[in-house]
């Protein structure tokens, strides 16, 4: 369960801004809606606890992010938050099962090729995982992120446009996945577009 309560951020003294609060729940699903340039990457950023807000407060599992430690917020991150980014920010000279198993790396935990076997075959990718990165279409590369995102049991999925760049046929597979792999592990999806086609996969949203 993920919520943010009166989020308040500014790059400078133009660019302010002032966010709705969101809540979504274990199990459940929020489609953030907004024209470009509105903050969308920006609140992802924020409830990502890749950003400090100026005021306001994120809270995780019901408990309160704000007086922990720069170490307590990444490990909390690591363990509860799984994100796709707006461009996946791979690294080129891995291959894409290296890629997928950076996530146990960098959250401490330990390589688990199976899992990331298992994702990429139930992705589509699976014979893709010896090739490097920029060797994938980006409807293929798009999936590769969700994996990573997913490789150590996220309880929130955070998604930056994650089909905006696509064609209708991918834009449908991709938000199918994503609404399946993360019922699966009873995670809470939230997902950041301009994407209008989205609009009706969602029961809850908020208008940025
Ligand atoms: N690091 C930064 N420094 C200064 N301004 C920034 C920075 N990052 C974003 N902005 C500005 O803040 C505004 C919101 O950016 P943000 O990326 O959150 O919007 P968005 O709704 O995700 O847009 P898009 O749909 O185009 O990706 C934009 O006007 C952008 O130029």
């Amino acid at each position: 369960m993920i919520s943010s309560n009166q989020l308040r951020f500014s790059y400078s003294a133009q660019k302010k801004f002032s966010f709705p609060d969101i809540h979504c729940n274990d199990k459940e699903t929020l489609l953030i809606l907004g024209q470009s340039g509105k903050g969308k990457t920006t609140l992802l950023h924020l409830l990502a606890l890749l950003l400090t807000p100026e005021s306001g407060d994120v809270a995780i599992a019901g408990k309160s992010v704000r007086n922990l430690t720069p170490q307590e917020i990444t490990a909390t991150r690591a363990k509860n938050i799984g994100i796709i980014y707006q461009r996946p920010h791979f690294v080129s000279s891995l291959s894409v099962m290296d890629n997928i198993l950076l996530s146990n790396y960098l959250a401490n935990q330990q390589e688990d090729r199976q899992k990331a076997r298992h994702l990429a075959e139930q992705l589509g990718f699976a014979d893709h995982l010896s090739k490097k990165t920029n060797q994938l279409s980006q409807g293929e590369q798009q999936r590769v992120s969700i994996a990573r995102s997913l490789m150590n049991n996220p309880n929130i999925i955070l998604a930056d446009e994650p089909t905006s760049s696509l064609d209708d046929d991918n834009c449908q597979r991709v938000i199918q996945l994503l609404k399946k792999q993360s019922a699966q592990i009873g995670a809470s999806l939230v997902v950041v577009t301009h994407d209008q086609r989205l609009k009706d996969e969602f029961s809850n949203q908020v208008f940025l």
